[in-house]
C-alpha cells in the first residue's frame, strides 16, 4: 500500500530521521519484506544532499568540461574545439534540469510508492524510540534512524563567517560565476569545484591547502597528478599555507550560488594579501550528530547501531564513517536489515558475507574524483594499509603507453598503483589515475571485496585496446618484482 505525506499519526515501527541517499535506503530496506512500516522525516528535500546540492549537479557540470577537455586533445577535433568555450548558460541550465529545479516531488513519490510515510519537518531523537518534530512526538515501535547528514566546516579565521563565504552548495548552485575566486582548502570539493569554475569563466582561482599536497587522503601521485593539471590550466595551487584574516566590507543577500557582496581581501599565512570576488570554504564537513540526541557523540557498531542504544542507528554522513552516497546507501541496506531481522526476533547472520554487518570499513570502500585527470580509489592506499600493520607489496604502472590511453587522447596521461598483502596474496587497494578510468575502478573494488587470489587475478584478462588491459601489464610487472627478489644476488 502506498505512503501518505505528512499523516495525522504519531506511532510508527521505524522513524528514519533524514530522507537523503542514507535515510530513504534504511526506511526501504526495513519495511520491504518484514511487515514493519516507516516514517522519513525530513526538514529539506527528500533526496537529500547527493541529488540537488552535491553529487549530480557536480558531475552535471563536469561533464562537458571533460567532454571539452578530451576533444582538445584528439587530432580532427582539436582545430574545432581549440579557441572554443563552453556555452555557460546551456551547461547551467542542463544542470538546472538535473536537479529538477529542486522540486523532490519524483524522490517523495518513490518513498510513498514503497509504502514510506513522509513528514516534512525538523526532527531530533529526545528519549529512548521517542523523536521531536518541530514540537510534536513521534514514537517508534521498533527503531529509530539517524540519516541527518553533515555540514560544511568553516576554520576559525576573523572575518570570515562575517565575509559570507561560499560553500558547496554555492558552487553546484552557482549562477554567478566569480571572475577571481579564493578557494579555502585543496580536498575533493575544491578540486573538483575549481575544475568546472574555471572551465565556466573563472579567471583567476588561487587555492589555499594548509597541508603539503592536493587530495591528501589518496596515493600522492593522484594529488599531483590534479595539482599539475589545475596548475595548466591557469589556477595557482599554494601549499602550507592557510588563510589568516578575511575582509569584506559590502554584504549582499543575493542568495546560493550568486556572489555575496563586495570585493573581499583575504590575508594569507605568509603574509600575501589577495583581493577577490568571492571565498570558497571548502575545508572538510562535520556529521550532523546533534540530531542523535541522548546517541550523540556514542561510537557506532558495525550492525550501524548506536552504542548502548540497541533502538538507536546511524547511517551515511552522520555515522562518520565517510562521506560518500554509495558507502552511506550500503549502510542504510545493513540498517534496515538488521531492524527487520531484530524486530522479527532473529539473531544476526554471522556468515562470512552476511548483510548485518558493515566489511567495508574494514578497508573496501571506493570513491570516484571526477578532476581531469579523474581519480578511481579503492581499499587502502600504502600508507593507509601500512598504518593497518599489513606487510604490503606494490606495483605502479605509467599508463601514458597503454594503447587504451593512446586511441582516448593523444596525450593520454595516467597513472595506476596496486596494493597487495604479501602475507594472503590478495589485494587491498588500487589507485587509477587517467581519462576515463571512473567505470573501471569497479573492476579493483569486486577483486578486493572477493579477496581474489593474485594467482586468480592472472586470469581475468582485459579487453583489448581498453584501460582495463592495463590489469595484465600490472600482474607482469608483479610477477618480474618477484622474479627479481627470488633470484640469487651475483
Ligand atoms: C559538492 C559535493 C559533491 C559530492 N559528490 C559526491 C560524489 O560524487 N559521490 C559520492 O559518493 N558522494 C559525493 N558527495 C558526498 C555525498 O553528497 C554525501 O555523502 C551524501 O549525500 C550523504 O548522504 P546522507 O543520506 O548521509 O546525507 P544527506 O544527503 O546530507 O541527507 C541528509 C538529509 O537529512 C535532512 N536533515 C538533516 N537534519 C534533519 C533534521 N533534524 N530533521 C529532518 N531532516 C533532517 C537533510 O535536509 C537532508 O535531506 C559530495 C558531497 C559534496 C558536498
Ligand atoms: N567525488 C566524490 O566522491 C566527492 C566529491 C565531493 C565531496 N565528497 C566528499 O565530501 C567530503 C568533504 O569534502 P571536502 O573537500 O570539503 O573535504 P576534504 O576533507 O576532502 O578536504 C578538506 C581539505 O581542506 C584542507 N583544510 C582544512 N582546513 C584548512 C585551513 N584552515 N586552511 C587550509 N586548508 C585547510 C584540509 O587539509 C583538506 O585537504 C569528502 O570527505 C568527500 O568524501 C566526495
Amino acid at each position: 500500500m502506498a505512503g501518505s505525506l505528512n499523516p495525522d499519526r504519531s506511532e510508527w515501527d521505524v522513524i528514519v530521521i533524514g530522507g537523503g541517499p542514507a535515510g530513504e535506503t534504511a526506511a526501504q530496506y526495513a519495511t520491504r519484506f518484514s511487515g514493519l512500516d516507516a516514517v522519513i522525516v525530513e526538514s529539506e528535500l527528500v533526496g537529500g544532499e547527493c541529488p540537488f546540492w552535491a553529487c549530480v549537479p557536480s558531475k552535471a557540470l563536469l561533464a562537458p568540461v571533460h567532454l571539452l577537455a578530451t576533444g582538445r586533445d584528439l587530432g580532427g577535433t582539436r582545430p574545432l574545439l581549440a579557441d572554443r568555450h563552453l556555452d555557460v548558460d546551456g551547461v547551467l541550465n542542463r544542470r538546472d534540469a538535473i536537479v529538477d529545479h529542486f522540486d523532490d516531488g519524483r524522490q517523495v513519490e518513490r518513498a510513498l510508492g514503497w509504502g514510506l510515510d513522509v513528514v516534512r519537518g525538523r526532527g531530533r531523537v529526545t528519549g529512548e524510540k521517542t523523536v521531536t518534530v518541530d514540537g510534536r512526538t513521534l514514537r517508534a515501535r521498533q527503531a529509530v534512524v539517524v540519516a541527518a547528514g553533515s555540514r560544511p566546516h568553516t576554520p576559525e579565521v576573523p572575518g570570515l563567517r562575517e565575509a559570507r563565504p561560499w560553500y558547496s552548495r554555492d558552487v553546484t548552485a552557482v549562477h554567478e560565476v566569480p571572475r577571481r575566486l579564493l578557494v579555502l582548502g585543496g580536498g575533493v570539493v575544491a578540486c573538483e569545484a575549481a575544475t568546472w569554475l574555471r572551465a565556466l569563466g573563472a579567471v583567476q582561482i588561487t587555492m589555499v591547502e594548509r597541508s603539503t599536497r592536493l587530495l591528501t587522503d589518496q596515493e600522492p601521485f593522484a594529488g599531483t597528478a590534479v595539482a599539475d593539471s589545475l596548475r595548466a590550466s591557469g589556477v595557482d595551487v599554494r601549499f602550507g599555507q592557510t588563510v589568516t584574516r578575511v575582509e569584506r566590507p559590502t554584504i549582499n543577500d543575493s542568495g546560493v550560488g550568486r556572489i555575496h557582496g563586495g570585493p573581499v581581501t583575504v590575508t594569507l599565512d605568509s603574509g600575501a594579501t589577495l583581493r577577490v570576488d568571492e571565498v570558497l570554504v571548502a575545508a572538510g564537513r562535520r556529521p550532523n550528530n546533534e540530531v542523535l540526541g541522548p546517541g550523540e557523540g556514542r561510537p557506532v557498531d558495525e550492525h550501524m547501531t548506536v552504542e548502548g542504544m540497541p533502538w538507536l542507528y546511524a547511517v551515511g554522513d552522520v555515522s562518520g564513517e565517510s562521506y560518500l552516497t554509495h558507502i552511506g546507501k550500503y549502510q542504510g541496506r545493513i540498517a534496515g536489515e538488521v531492524i527487520a531481522a531484530r524486530a522479527a526476533g532473529r539473531s544476526l547472520d554471522e556468515a562470512p558475507f552476511n548483510r548485518h554487518t558493515d566489511l567495508v570499513r574494514r578497508g573496501a570502500a571506493a570513491q570516484v574524483i571526477f578532476t581531469d585527470p579523474t581519480i578511481g580509489t579503492s581499499g587502502l592506499t600504502e600508507a593507509g594499509a601500512r598504518r593497518q600493520g599489513y606487510d604490503v607489496e606494490t606495483v605502479e604502472m605509467d599508463l601514458s603507453q597503454l594503447d587504451g590511453g593512446r586511441v582516448l587522447r593523444d596525450h593520454y596521461r595516467g597513472r595506476t598503483k596496486l596494493v597487495i598483502d604479501r602475507r594472503t596474496d590478495v589485494l587491498l587497494g588500487a589507485t587509477f589515475v587517467g581519462t576515463e578510468i571512473a567505470e573501471l575502478i569497479h573492476s579493483a573494488t569486486v577483486a578486493i571485496c572477493a579477496a581474489t587470489p593474485i594467482s586468480a587475478l592472472w586470469h581475468a584478462i582485459g579487453s583489448f585496446p581498453t584501460l582495463s588491459d592495463m590489469w595484465s601489464h600490472l600482474l607482469e610487472s608483479v610477477d618480474a618484482q618477484r622474479m627479481a627478489a627470488s633470484r640469487p644476488s651475483p
